[in-house]
């Protein structure tokens, strides 16, 4: 058997994984960041946008799927290479969401997958690589927020069936559900999901994505 079918080719993390990004419509979501002079919702399309692009061009990932009741956000994405959008249909929350795309694209689990949230304006694609490189090893992982309490990652290796318990506390609910928690240095911008106006000004001095600093600029 070849190495990289035995999955022993330290390269074989390379363009292989699915990544569903989930995407809440910004008339629900967002509900904690406020930027005086900013539009809530375009504020957090940006930040979806710059998550996006990171995503794409990401060298471990194959696909970036994304799981949405928002029509402008697929109107809005068009400069952004090879998206895949799969309706969200009835909202049943962000765990749902996330199985839905899962399912859409890889119904029998022969990928490595991550659910990857939709809030990472800063997400420089590199720190995904190394995050995704460090998952190939393992069934399941997940990746822990700044604070080390929410979660901003979480992964299954092909064969192993999709779980996620994202929302308040979610990494020790990942731990449970046998996830392995990956060592991503504080420093990386995988870590800094945005839900609050200090959050951003984090993510900010970090280097946010194109379209989040424009908006910015416009106060
Ligand atoms: N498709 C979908 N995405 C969701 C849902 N809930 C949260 N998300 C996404 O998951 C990521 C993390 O979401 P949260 O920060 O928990 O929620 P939020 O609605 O963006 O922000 P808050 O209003 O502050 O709770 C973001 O990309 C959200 O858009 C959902 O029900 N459906
Ligand atoms: C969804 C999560 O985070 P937050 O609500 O802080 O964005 C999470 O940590 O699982």
């Amino acid at each position: 058997m070849s190495a990289a079918r035995t999955g022993d080719d330290p390269e074989s993390w390379r363009r292989r994984w699915i990544v569903v990004v989930p995407v809440k419509p910004p008339a629900r979501g967002k509900s904690r960041l406020d930027v005086p002079g900013i539009d809530r919702a375009a504020l957090a399309h940006a930040i979806a946008l710059d998550t996006l692009e990171a995503a794409t061009a990401c060298e471990a990932v194959a696909q970036v799927v994304v799981v949405t009741n928002d029509p402008a956000l697929a109107r809005e994405s068009g400069t952004i290479p090879a998206l895949r959008f799969v309706p969200e249909g009835e909202a049943r929350g962000l765990d749902a969401a996330v199985a839905t795309g899962v399912a859409a694209m890889d119904p029998a689990a022969r990928m490595p997958r991550a659910a990857l949230l939709g809030d990472l304006p800063a997400l420089r694609p590199s720190d995904l690589a190394d995050a995704l490189r460090a998952a190939a090893s393992v069934p399941r992982s997940v990746v822990a927020d700044a604070e080390g309490t929410g979660s901003t990652l979480v992964t299954a290796a092909p064969g192993a069936a999709w779980q996620s318990s994202f929302g308040e506390g979610s990494f020790a609910r990942h731990l449970a559900l046998g996830c392995t928690a990956l060592e991503i240095p504080d420093a990386s911008t995988l870590r800094r999901d945005v839900d609050t106006a200090d959050q951003l000004d984090v993510a900010s001095a970090l280097g946010l994505g194109p379209r989040t600093a424009a908006l910015l600029a416009r106060r």
